[in-house]
Protein backbone atom coordinates (compact mmCIF):
# COMPACT_ATOMS: atom_id res chain seq x y z
CA UNK A 1 0.00 0.00 0.00
CA UNK A 2 1.78 3.28 -0.94
CA UNK A 3 1.99 5.83 1.74
CA UNK A 4 -1.40 7.65 0.98
CA UNK A 5 -3.38 4.42 1.47
CA UNK A 6 -1.71 3.60 4.64
CA UNK A 7 -2.65 7.05 5.94
CA UNK A 8 -6.12 6.65 4.68
CA UNK A 9 -6.04 3.26 6.53
CA UNK A 10 -4.59 5.01 9.87
CA UNK A 11 -7.44 7.43 9.82
CA UNK A 12 -10.02 5.07 9.85
CA UNK A 13 -12.37 4.77 12.48
CA UNK A 14 -10.32 3.23 15.62
CA UNK A 15 -7.05 4.26 14.57
CA UNK A 16 -5.25 5.45 17.14
CA UNK A 17 -3.70 8.15 14.85
CA UNK A 18 -7.59 9.22 13.83
CA UNK A 19 -7.83 12.83 15.27
CA UNK A 20 -4.44 13.68 16.22
CA UNK A 21 -3.41 17.04 15.91
CA UNK A 22 -1.43 16.50 11.95
CA UNK A 23 -0.75 20.75 11.94
CA UNK A 24 0.60 23.43 13.78
CA UNK A 25 -0.48 23.66 17.59
CA UNK A 26 -3.63 25.99 18.90
CA UNK A 27 -0.91 28.19 20.34
CA UNK A 28 0.25 28.97 16.64
CA UNK A 29 4.12 27.79 17.82
CA UNK A 30 7.28 30.33 17.91
CA UNK A 31 10.58 29.55 19.38
CA UNK A 32 10.27 26.03 21.58
CA UNK A 33 7.01 25.25 20.32
CA UNK A 34 5.55 21.75 21.12
CA UNK A 35 3.92 20.49 18.29
CA UNK A 36 2.03 16.98 18.65
CA UNK A 37 1.95 15.46 15.07
CA UNK A 38 0.84 12.07 15.75
CA UNK A 39 0.81 9.68 18.85
CA UNK A 40 3.96 8.03 17.77
CA UNK A 41 6.20 11.09 16.75
CA UNK A 42 6.80 14.51 18.76
CA UNK A 43 8.55 17.28 17.08
CA UNK A 44 9.72 20.23 19.15
CA UNK A 45 9.93 23.29 16.64
CA UNK A 46 12.38 26.08 16.80
CA UNK A 47 11.82 28.39 13.72
CA UNK A 48 14.05 30.95 14.73
CA UNK A 49 16.76 28.61 14.76
CA UNK A 50 15.45 26.77 11.71
CA UNK A 51 15.23 23.30 13.77
CA UNK A 52 12.64 20.85 14.56
CA UNK A 53 13.37 18.22 16.84
CA UNK A 54 11.69 14.95 16.02
CA UNK A 55 11.09 12.57 18.70
CA UNK A 56 10.23 9.06 18.69
CA UNK A 57 7.54 7.43 21.32
CA UNK A 58 6.64 4.46 20.76
CA UNK A 59 6.88 2.50 23.77
CA UNK A 60 7.87 0.09 25.06
CA UNK A 61 11.05 -0.02 22.79
CA UNK A 62 10.71 2.67 20.14
CA UNK A 63 10.44 -0.15 17.30
CA UNK A 64 9.56 0.01 13.66
CA UNK A 65 5.75 -1.16 13.31
CA UNK A 66 4.37 -0.28 10.05
CA UNK A 67 2.27 2.28 11.53
CA UNK A 68 5.60 4.14 13.62
CA UNK A 69 7.32 3.56 9.73
CA UNK A 70 4.24 5.57 8.40
CA UNK A 71 3.30 8.28 11.21
CA UNK A 72 7.40 8.86 10.96
CA UNK A 73 6.76 9.43 7.05
CA UNK A 74 4.44 11.77 7.01
CA UNK A 75 5.92 13.99 10.10
CA UNK A 76 8.92 13.88 7.55
CA UNK A 77 7.05 14.79 4.81
CA UNK A 78 5.13 17.86 6.73
CA UNK A 79 8.44 18.88 8.25
CA UNK A 80 9.97 19.07 4.18
CA UNK A 81 6.98 21.04 3.56
CA UNK A 82 8.09 23.59 6.20
CA UNK A 83 9.92 26.78 4.97
CA UNK A 84 10.91 27.54 8.43
CA UNK A 85 12.68 24.25 8.88
CA UNK A 86 16.25 23.29 7.27
CA UNK A 87 17.42 20.62 9.88
CA UNK A 88 15.93 18.02 11.88
CA UNK A 89 17.24 16.20 14.91
CA UNK A 90 16.04 12.96 15.66
CA UNK A 91 15.83 11.16 19.04
CA UNK A 92 13.72 9.36 21.41
CA UNK A 93 11.56 10.70 23.72
CA UNK A 94 12.89 8.90 26.43
CA UNK A 95 16.53 8.06 26.93
CA UNK A 96 17.08 4.55 27.19
CA UNK A 97 16.05 2.37 23.97
CA UNK A 98 16.63 5.19 20.54
CA UNK A 99 14.89 2.30 18.59
CA UNK A 100 14.82 -1.06 18.59
CA UNK A 101 14.88 -1.20 15.22
CA UNK A 102 12.08 -2.90 13.02
CA UNK A 103 9.42 -4.30 14.69
CA UNK A 104 9.86 -8.08 14.76
CA UNK A 105 5.82 -8.66 15.23
CA UNK A 106 5.86 -7.78 11.32
CA UNK A 107 8.03 -10.09 10.53
CA UNK A 108 6.37 -12.82 11.77
CA UNK A 109 3.72 -15.31 11.32
CA UNK A 110 1.98 -12.63 8.53
CA UNK A 111 1.49 -13.48 5.15
CA UNK A 112 3.40 -11.98 1.80
CA UNK A 113 0.99 -9.28 0.80
CA UNK A 114 1.85 -7.71 4.64
CA UNK A 115 5.77 -8.59 4.27
CA UNK A 116 5.84 -6.73 1.00
CA UNK A 117 3.72 -3.82 2.39
CA UNK A 118 6.24 -3.71 5.48
CA UNK A 119 9.01 -3.38 3.32
CA UNK A 120 7.84 -1.13 1.03
CA UNK A 121 7.61 1.32 4.08
CA UNK A 122 10.97 0.62 5.36
CA UNK A 123 12.27 1.31 1.92
CA UNK A 124 10.34 4.80 1.59
CA UNK A 125 11.04 5.96 5.15
CA UNK A 126 15.13 4.90 3.91
CA UNK A 127 14.58 7.00 0.84
CA UNK A 128 12.91 10.20 2.25
CA UNK A 129 15.68 10.04 5.61
CA UNK A 130 18.71 9.95 3.07
CA UNK A 131 17.67 11.92 0.46
CA UNK A 132 16.63 14.61 2.78
CA UNK A 133 17.40 17.69 1.69
CA UNK A 134 17.11 19.24 5.34
CA UNK A 135 20.73 18.31 7.44
CA UNK A 136 19.90 15.42 9.88
CA UNK A 137 21.16 14.44 13.31
CA UNK A 138 20.79 12.25 15.57
CA UNK A 139 20.74 12.28 19.10
CA UNK A 140 21.31 9.18 20.32
CA UNK A 141 20.01 8.55 23.55
CA UNK A 142 19.36 4.95 24.06
CA UNK A 143 20.43 1.65 22.52
CA UNK A 144 20.73 1.73 18.95
CA UNK A 145 20.20 -2.17 16.88
CA UNK A 146 19.59 -2.84 13.86
CA UNK A 147 16.79 -0.71 11.84
CA UNK A 148 17.93 2.13 14.69
CA UNK A 149 21.23 2.03 13.85
CA UNK A 150 20.05 2.39 10.16
CA UNK A 151 17.77 5.37 10.98
CA UNK A 152 21.14 7.01 12.42
CA UNK A 153 23.16 6.33 9.82
CA UNK A 154 21.15 8.24 7.18
CA UNK A 155 21.57 11.21 9.27
CA UNK A 156 24.49 13.76 8.71
CA UNK A 157 26.15 13.09 11.75
CA UNK A 158 25.62 11.15 15.30
CA UNK A 159 25.96 12.06 18.61
CA UNK A 160 25.83 9.01 21.14
CA UNK A 161 25.21 8.97 24.78
CA UNK A 162 28.31 8.09 26.49
CA UNK A 163 26.58 4.79 28.41
CA UNK A 164 27.90 1.32 27.76
CA UNK A 165 24.86 -0.15 28.11
CA UNK A 166 23.59 1.86 25.11
CA UNK A 167 25.24 -0.25 21.78
CA UNK A 168 24.66 0.81 18.43
CA UNK A 169 25.36 -1.71 15.19
CA UNK A 170 23.68 -4.04 12.35
CA UNK A 171 23.28 -7.06 14.64
CA UNK A 172 21.02 -8.61 12.19
CA UNK A 173 23.48 -11.98 11.83
CA UNK A 174 23.09 -12.46 14.92
CA UNK A 175 19.46 -12.88 14.61
CA UNK A 176 19.73 -15.46 11.77
CA UNK A 177 18.81 -12.92 9.35
CA UNK A 178 21.07 -10.82 7.19
CA UNK A 179 21.01 -6.68 6.61
CA UNK A 180 20.14 -6.15 2.98
CA UNK A 181 22.85 -4.13 -0.14
CA UNK A 182 21.52 -0.80 1.01
CA UNK A 183 21.72 -1.11 4.91
CA UNK A 184 25.20 -2.34 4.17
CA UNK A 185 26.09 0.17 2.00
CA UNK A 186 24.73 2.98 3.94
CA UNK A 187 26.70 1.63 6.17
CA UNK A 188 29.77 1.57 3.84
CA UNK A 189 29.35 4.84 2.99
CA UNK A 190 29.96 6.11 7.02
CA UNK A 191 32.60 3.54 8.14
CA UNK A 192 34.12 2.05 4.91
CA UNK A 193 34.30 -1.22 3.40
CA UNK A 194 36.25 -3.82 5.57
CA UNK A 195 34.80 -2.28 8.75
CA UNK A 196 31.10 -2.70 7.35
CA UNK A 197 32.60 -6.58 6.20
CA UNK A 198 33.74 -6.83 9.75
CA UNK A 199 30.51 -5.39 11.53
CA UNK A 200 27.97 -6.75 9.32
CA UNK A 201 28.92 -10.68 9.26
CA UNK A 202 29.40 -10.53 13.42
CA UNK A 203 26.45 -9.00 14.20
CA UNK A 204 28.80 -6.05 16.30
CA UNK A 205 27.02 -3.94 18.09
CA UNK A 206 29.69 -1.43 19.36
CA UNK A 207 29.87 0.42 22.76
CA UNK A 208 30.16 4.43 22.67
CA UNK A 209 34.05 4.30 22.62
CA UNK A 210 34.37 1.29 20.04
CA UNK A 211 31.52 3.38 17.96
CA UNK A 212 33.63 6.40 18.15
CA UNK A 213 36.70 4.64 17.02
CA UNK A 214 35.35 3.12 14.40
CA UNK A 215 33.58 6.28 12.92
CA UNK A 216 30.13 5.14 13.42
CA UNK A 217 29.18 8.44 15.33
CA UNK A 218 30.73 11.68 15.56
CA UNK A 219 31.12 12.92 18.96
CA UNK A 220 29.76 10.59 22.63
CA UNK A 221 29.37 13.26 25.30
CA UNK A 222 27.59 13.19 28.68
CA UNK A 223 23.68 11.75 28.52
CA UNK A 224 22.18 15.02 29.68
CA UNK A 225 24.13 16.60 26.59
CA UNK A 226 23.41 14.44 23.69
CA UNK A 227 20.66 16.75 22.63
CA UNK A 228 22.29 19.93 23.56
CA UNK A 229 25.26 18.74 21.47
CA UNK A 230 23.47 17.80 18.51
CA UNK A 231 21.66 21.40 18.58
CA UNK A 232 25.13 22.88 18.55
CA UNK A 233 26.34 20.83 15.71
CA UNK A 234 23.25 21.64 13.81
CA UNK A 235 23.82 25.25 13.54
CA UNK A 236 27.39 24.35 12.02
CA UNK A 237 25.89 22.28 8.92
CA UNK A 238 22.99 25.22 8.64
CA UNK A 239 25.92 28.05 8.94
CA UNK A 240 26.88 26.14 5.28
CA UNK A 241 24.70 27.78 2.29
CA UNK A 242 21.69 25.23 1.56
CA UNK A 243 21.56 25.34 -1.55
CA UNK A 244 26.07 24.39 -1.82
CA UNK A 245 25.38 21.59 1.25
CA UNK A 246 22.23 19.88 -0.61
CA UNK A 247 24.31 19.79 -4.11
CA UNK A 248 26.93 18.66 -2.23
CA UNK A 249 25.08 15.99 -0.58
CA UNK A 250 22.94 14.70 -3.12
CA UNK A 251 26.87 14.07 -5.12
CA UNK A 252 28.05 11.87 -2.27
CA UNK A 253 24.47 9.58 -1.90
CA UNK A 254 23.52 9.49 -5.35
CA UNK A 255 24.71 6.93 -6.47
CA UNK A 256 23.47 4.24 -3.28
CA UNK A 257 20.58 6.15 -3.78
CA UNK A 258 20.04 5.25 -7.42
CA UNK A 259 20.96 1.38 -6.09
CA UNK A 260 17.38 1.07 -4.53
CA UNK A 261 15.28 3.21 -6.82
CA UNK A 262 16.58 0.45 -9.53
CA UNK A 263 16.05 -3.09 -7.36
CA UNK A 264 13.40 -1.72 -5.43
CA UNK A 265 10.77 -4.23 -6.43
CA UNK A 266 13.51 -6.95 -7.07
CA UNK A 267 14.39 -6.22 -3.25
CA UNK A 268 10.99 -6.56 -1.98
CA UNK A 269 10.29 -10.14 -3.57
CA UNK A 270 13.80 -10.63 -2.04
CA UNK A 271 12.31 -9.93 1.08
CA UNK A 272 9.19 -11.61 1.09
CA UNK A 273 10.73 -14.72 -0.08
CA UNK A 274 13.33 -14.70 2.46
CA UNK A 275 11.27 -14.06 5.25
CA UNK A 276 8.69 -16.71 4.54
CA UNK A 277 11.03 -18.98 4.74
CA UNK A 278 10.30 -21.80 7.59
CA UNK A 279 13.52 -21.56 8.89
CA UNK A 280 13.29 -17.75 9.48
CA UNK A 281 10.27 -17.55 10.60
CA UNK A 282 11.52 -20.45 13.35
CA UNK A 283 14.85 -18.61 14.48
CA UNK A 284 12.53 -14.90 14.62
CA UNK A 285 10.06 -16.90 16.66
CA UNK A 286 12.72 -18.00 18.70
CA UNK A 287 14.52 -14.84 18.91
CA UNK A 288 11.49 -13.14 19.93
CA UNK A 289 10.29 -15.59 22.35
CA UNK A 290 13.45 -14.96 24.03
CA UNK A 291 12.84 -11.58 24.60
CA UNK A 292 9.64 -11.88 26.49
CA UNK A 293 10.84 -14.78 28.08
CA UNK A 294 13.06 -11.92 30.01
CA UNK A 295 9.86 -10.13 31.90
CA UNK A 296 7.75 -12.78 32.30
C1 LIG B 1 16.54 -9.86 2.74
C2 LIG B 1 16.90 -9.28 4.06
C3 LIG B 1 16.05 -9.74 5.16
C4 LIG B 1 16.29 -9.28 6.52
C5 LIG B 1 16.21 -7.84 6.77
C6 LIG B 1 15.61 -7.57 8.10
C7 LIG B 1 16.26 -6.53 8.79
C8 LIG B 1 15.91 -6.30 10.10
C9 LIG B 1 16.48 -5.25 10.87
C10 LIG B 1 15.92 -5.15 12.27
O1 LIG B 1 15.81 -4.05 12.72
S1 LIG B 1 15.48 -6.56 13.15
C11 LIG B 1 15.25 -6.02 14.81
C12 LIG B 1 16.54 -6.12 15.54
N1 LIG B 1 16.40 -5.61 16.89
C13 LIG B 1 16.95 -6.18 17.93
O2 LIG B 1 17.66 -7.17 17.83
C14 LIG B 1 16.63 -5.59 19.27
C15 LIG B 1 15.79 -6.51 20.08
N2 LIG B 1 15.45 -5.93 21.38
C16 LIG B 1 16.32 -5.86 22.41
O3 LIG B 1 17.45 -6.25 22.32
C17 LIG B 1 15.81 -5.25 23.66
O4 LIG B 1 14.41 -5.27 23.61
C18 LIG B 1 16.29 -3.80 23.91
C19 LIG B 1 16.01 -2.91 22.71
C20 LIG B 1 17.78 -3.81 24.25
C21 LIG B 1 15.48 -3.22 25.11
O5 LIG B 1 15.65 -4.07 26.22
P1 LIG B 1 14.63 -3.93 27.45
O6 LIG B 1 15.09 -4.92 28.47
O7 LIG B 1 14.50 -2.52 27.86
O8 LIG B 1 13.22 -4.32 26.84
P2 LIG B 1 12.69 -5.79 26.52
O9 LIG B 1 12.09 -6.37 27.76
O10 LIG B 1 13.73 -6.58 25.85
O11 LIG B 1 11.55 -5.49 25.46
C22 LIG B 1 10.29 -4.96 25.85
C23 LIG B 1 9.22 -5.52 24.93
O12 LIG B 1 9.50 -5.09 23.60
C24 LIG B 1 9.59 -6.23 22.74
N3 LIG B 1 10.59 -5.94 21.68
C25 LIG B 1 11.87 -5.63 21.84
N4 LIG B 1 12.46 -5.40 20.65
C26 LIG B 1 11.50 -5.58 19.71
C27 LIG B 1 11.48 -5.47 18.29
N5 LIG B 1 12.57 -5.14 17.57
N6 LIG B 1 10.33 -5.72 17.66
C28 LIG B 1 9.21 -6.07 18.35
N7 LIG B 1 9.17 -6.16 19.71
C29 LIG B 1 10.30 -5.93 20.38
C30 LIG B 1 10.02 -7.37 23.65
O13 LIG B 1 9.67 -8.59 23.08
C31 LIG B 1 9.26 -7.05 24.91
O14 LIG B 1 7.94 -7.51 24.71
P3 LIG B 1 7.04 -8.00 25.93
O15 LIG B 1 7.85 -8.95 26.77
O16 LIG B 1 6.68 -6.75 26.66
O17 LIG B 1 5.85 -8.67 25.27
Amino acid sequence: MALVARVRALLLPGSRLRGATLGRAANGGGAGARRALSHRVLVEADPAAGVAVVKFRNPPVNSLSLEMLTELGICLEKLENDKTVRGIVLTADRPGIFSAGLDLTEMCGRNPAHYAEFWKAVQELWLRLYQSNMALGAAINGTCPAGGCLLSLTCDYRILADNPKYTIGLNETQLGIFAPFWFKDTMVNTIGHRATERALQLGLLFTPAEALQVGLVDQVVPEDQVQSTALSVMSQWLAIPDHARQLTKTMMRKATVDQLLKHREADIQNFVSFISRDSIQKVLQVYLQKLRKKNH
